[in-house]
């Protein structure tokens, strides 16, 4: 039998109509479990949307997330994650540090952060108080110019040596993720293969579901 493993959303690099949007992200929430969302509004590229959109999607879609008894974080910023209310953020390892988030969002709050391919960046993440470690990318993805590759090897060795939890993320879908669950990540993060599943973001979450229990 393999650990729980679940599933971490992250949203669309952009969101045009907000309040269509919003009946998505609703519907996706409600067709499965959903741990956590992140709002990441980021091109691919890697620019940002304006601290106001930000602001305005957190407004909109927070609530939906609290709804649905759903964690909701701001990436790269934890003074927005403050200014909204957020339940954390996930910094990268250009954006704000982990002890500075944990400085202003508290004890309580989550504070995720990226490792790329690295056991070092993990295990300095882990030691500044991060409430997981990201690795990545597993897969070619399209959502951003990932900077490294991670083999599922990482998880099977970070799961072994630590009890902190990890999350695996980039070009993640229900076809390919047995072997990232079956190697012991304990999230899977995951955007293109929600939000552009041909058959809508609720389908999405079951077949993500569906293939975590699987694996
Ligand atoms: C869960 C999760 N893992 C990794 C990332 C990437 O963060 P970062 O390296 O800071 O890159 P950007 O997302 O800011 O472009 C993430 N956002 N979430
Ligand atoms: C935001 C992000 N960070 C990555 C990393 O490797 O650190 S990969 C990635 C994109 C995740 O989106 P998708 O599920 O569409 O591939
Ligand atoms: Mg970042």
């Amino acid at each position: 039998m393999t650990h729980d493993c679940r599933l971490y959303l992250i949203t669309p690099p952009a969101i045009a109509d907000l309040d269509a949007f919003a009946e998505e992200f609703a519907g996706a929430l409600g067709a499965g479990d959903v741990a956590c969302v992140q709002l990441r509004l980021k091109s691919p590229e890697g620019v940002a949307a304006s601290d106001d959109d930000i602001l305005r999607a957190a407004e909109k879609l927070l609530p939906l997330a609290r709804a649905h008894d759903v964690a909701f974080l701001i990436n790269d910023r934890p003074d927005l994650a403050l200014k909204c209310g957020a339940d954390g953020v996930h910094v990268g390892q250009s954006d704000a540090s982990c002890k500075k988030a944990r400085a202003l969002l508290g004890e309580d709050a989550t504070v995720g952060v990226t490792c790329h391919n690295s056991k070092h960046l993990a295990l300095i993440a882990g030691e500044a108080g991060a409430d997981y470690v990201a690795f990545g990318a597993f897969f070619p993805t399209r959502t951003k110019e990932a900077p490294t590759v991670a083999d599922p090897a990482l998880l099977e060795w970070w799961s072994f040596a630590t009890t902190l939890p990890c999350v695996a993320i980039g070009g993640i879908t229900p076809e390919n993720c047995g072997d990232l669950v079956r190697a012991g990540a304990d999230f899977l993060a995951v955007s293109g293969a929600v939000w552009s599943c041909e058959d809508g973001p609720a389908a999405a979450v079951k077949a993500f579901n569906a293939a975590i229990a699987a694996a």
